[in-house]
């Protein structure tokens, strides 16, 4: 099953016909997620973002960085630290940015700060239709936009290793992000082990119960366009009938069927974020 067929794309800078919000209703009850058309978002992740995050030529990535300075640093998130489910330590580093958090000894280097900014007003552009198109394709009741309660934004870049894996087979393992929505945007290395479960194909309701039981297809990073994935509280506030939070893992890539993946690190950069108030 191809990504093209199951998972629609919109673009947000033109009306969207009756197929493409059909096949869209569809994929938010069967993935929880869709395509979304983003050249700008990509191509700033691709040509700024992620060269400050990863050693590129001869210049010094933050993820490059010694240990002890990234520890101090505001936003960032040690390898392991962070659990699925309370209990699996998730093998990668990230640094997130506006969220609140303690005050650390650094900021994350001022070139990097300058390239996610400039990526997070590109996506500032695109936030308020993206929610008001979601909410006319979901026919919803519920006003997205406005809702103070559900106004936030978060955005972590992750940095995955190989070396550091061990015997695990996954980077992430099967999950449910539990915010509103998440933009994913990934380097355009085909296929980069991102998965996704389709729920159709399981009763399980639970992402670990989904992780072992349903069937997963592959979300290759194709140019110019990013991933959407719904959270549960998306599925909460609209219900399980019209919106299904999206079960996501990554697999490493020594576990990725696909042989044009042969870099040993990986990176992506996850918005976390909820609708506008206007
Ligand atoms: O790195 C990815 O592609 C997935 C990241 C993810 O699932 C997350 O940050 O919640
Ligand atoms: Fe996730």
């Amino acid at each position: 099953m191809s990504t093209k067929n199951c998972l629609p794309l919109i673009d947000l800078a033109t009306k969207q016909s009756p197929s493409t919000i059909s096949s869209t209703q569809t994929a938010l009850h069967q993935f929880g997620a869709f395509r979304l058309v983003a050249p700008k978002l990509t191509q700033q992740c691709l040509h700024s973002v992620f060269q400050d995050a990863r050693a590129f030529l001869s210049a010094r990535g933050f993820f490059q960085l010694p240990t002890q300075v990234k520890e101090k640093t505001r936003g960032y998130s040690a390898f392991d630290s962070e659990l699925v489910r309370g209990k699996t330590p998730i093998p990668k580093e990230t640094v997130y940015f506006n969220k609140k958090g303690a005050e650390n000894e650094y900021s994350p280097p001022l070139g990097f700060q300058c390239s996610v900014e400039a990526l997070h007003d590109e996506w500032t552009n695109l936030r308020s239709q993206l929610f008001s198109t979601l909410s006319s394709i979901l026919d919803s009741k519920e006003s997205l936009i406005g809702t103070p309660s559900l106004d936030y934004e978060s955005l972590g870049v992750n940095f995955y290793d190989s070396d550091r894996l061990g015997d695990r087979v996954h980077f992430s393992p099967a999950h449910m992000d539990s915010g509103t929505l998440t933009i994913l945007v990934r380097a355009r290395e085909a296929c980069d082990g991102l998965e996704i479960a389709d729920l159709r194909t399981t009763d399980k309701l639970d992402s670990e119960g989904i992780g072992l039981d349903a069937s997963f297809i592959s979300v290759p990073a194709l140019p110019d366009e990013v991933i959407v994935l719904a959270g549960t509280r998306l599925q909460r506030l609209l219900g399980r009938s019209k919106v299904r939070a999206c079960v996501h893992r990554v697999r490493s890539p020594t576990q990725t069927s696909c042989n044009r993946c042969i870099a040993n690190d990986r990176l992506s950069l996850a918005i976390f974020c909820g609708p506008p108030m206007k």
